[in-house]
């Protein structure tokens, strides 16, 4: 079984790493200096207070990989799009391609059910380049849990869990869901096949929505942001917007806001990825995190007047920044 981790970054590399050191047949796409230093002396992962270095093939070009049974985008949200091309060469024409991005994925309408089944989003799939080029048809949908960074080229830290929850759109348990769960598995990951991901997407997606473009355009850490009653108040504005849309789409929610947003403040002292790619002058993932979640309210005739005045602000933020 032929796997290939699409933007082997921080929590690419640290999937790549634990299938590598498990003996699977992974390979891995990544760029520049990182890329030479896997190159060079393979890929290390600093895990529960040991570092371990092992060989694994990488390449800038995925057509030098050759076609895969499995590919899994670790890319940013707003990546993807450009790399649609090369995706689908990797992909040959049987392999699975597994999402494992942040944010609503551009999938999410396909073997929906009811009225919305098929519909494409624009701040996520702009012009349906994704849904055009690779087909919804192959998407195993993913929900990633672990956090991880690249701490120098070549060397990624592990920080905290290990859950890569798989699920097929329609729910089914298919073959080639077990089989990666396996693989996964196999190589010390977590990795249930869930009936009902999007009700674990909409979980994730209510502290990405909120918590990270409120540190971004504040600076603080998710304890600080998650505690301050002025922004605590905002989070849960924002969050509970977003539940009436996901309830009106059938998401059942296993906890209520007060204890995601008390779950958000019990991680600590911890710079969300947006304040963090906002720190290093990178693009942050505002459309996959915030604008979907805003598409989605028109769509279902929803008001989301606090999560549109977040978006506004942190769009702005981006652009003063020169970060789009
Ligand atoms: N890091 C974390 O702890 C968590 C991240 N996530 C989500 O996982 C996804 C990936 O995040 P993360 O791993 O942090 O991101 P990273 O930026 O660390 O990894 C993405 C990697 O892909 C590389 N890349 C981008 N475009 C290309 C290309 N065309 N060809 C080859 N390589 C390319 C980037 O290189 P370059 O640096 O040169 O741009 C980078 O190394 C995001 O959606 C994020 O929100 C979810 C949970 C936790
Ligand atoms: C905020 C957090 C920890 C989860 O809500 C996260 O996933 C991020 O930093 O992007």
């Amino acid at each position: 079984m032929r796997i290939c981790i699409f933007g082997a970054g921080a929590i690419g590399g640290y999937m790549g790493a634990k299938l590598a050191a498990a003996g699977a047949d992974v390979s891995l796409v990544a760029r520049g200096p990182h890329l030479a230093a896997i190159q060079a002396r393979g890929i290390t992962l600093i895990e529960d207070g040991g570092t371990r270095t092992v060989p694994v093939r990488a390449a800038s070009d995925p057509a030098a990989l050759g076609p895969q049974d499995y590919v899994i985008v670790t890319l940013k949200a707003h990546s993807v799009p450009a790399v649609v091309p090369q995706l689908s060469r990797l992909l040959g024409p049987e392999g699975t391609l597994v999402s494992g991005v942040n944010g609503l994925p551009w999938w999410y309408f396909h073997r929906h059910g009811g009225p919305l089944e098929g519909r494409r989003l624009e701040s996520v799939d702009p012009g349906g380049v994704q849904w055009d080029g690779l087909g919804p048809g192959r998407v195993l949908g993913s929900v990633v849990y672990p956090a991880a960074e690249v701490v120098e080229p070549g060397t990624i830290r592990h920080l905290e869990g290990n859950r890569f929850s798989l699920g097929e759109p329609s729910g089914e348990k298919s073959d080639r869901a077990l089989r990666l769960s396996e693989a996964l598995t196999a190589a010390g990951l977590k990795a249930p096949v869930r009936p009902r991901l999007r009700d674990e997407i909409w979980v994730k997606l209510w502290g990405n929505l909120s918590f990270n473009p409120i540190s971004a355009l504040t600076g603080a850490t998710l304890d600080r942001l998650c505690t301050d009653p002025g922004t605590r108040a905002v989070a849960r504005a924002m969050m509970l917007e977003a539940q009436a849309i996901a309830e009106r789409l059938g998401i059942k929610f296993p906890i209520d806001v007060e204890r995601r947003i008390d779950g958000g403040a019990a991680v600590g002292a911890h710079r969300t990825s947006m304040l963090q790619d906002l720190e290093a002058g990178r693009p942050m993932e505002i459309e996959a995190l915030v604008g979907s979640v805003a598409e989605l309210g028109r769509i279902v005739d929803l008001p989301t007047p606090t999560i549109d005045m977040v978006l506004a602000l942190v769009r702005l933020r981006a652009k003063v920044g020169h970060l789009t």
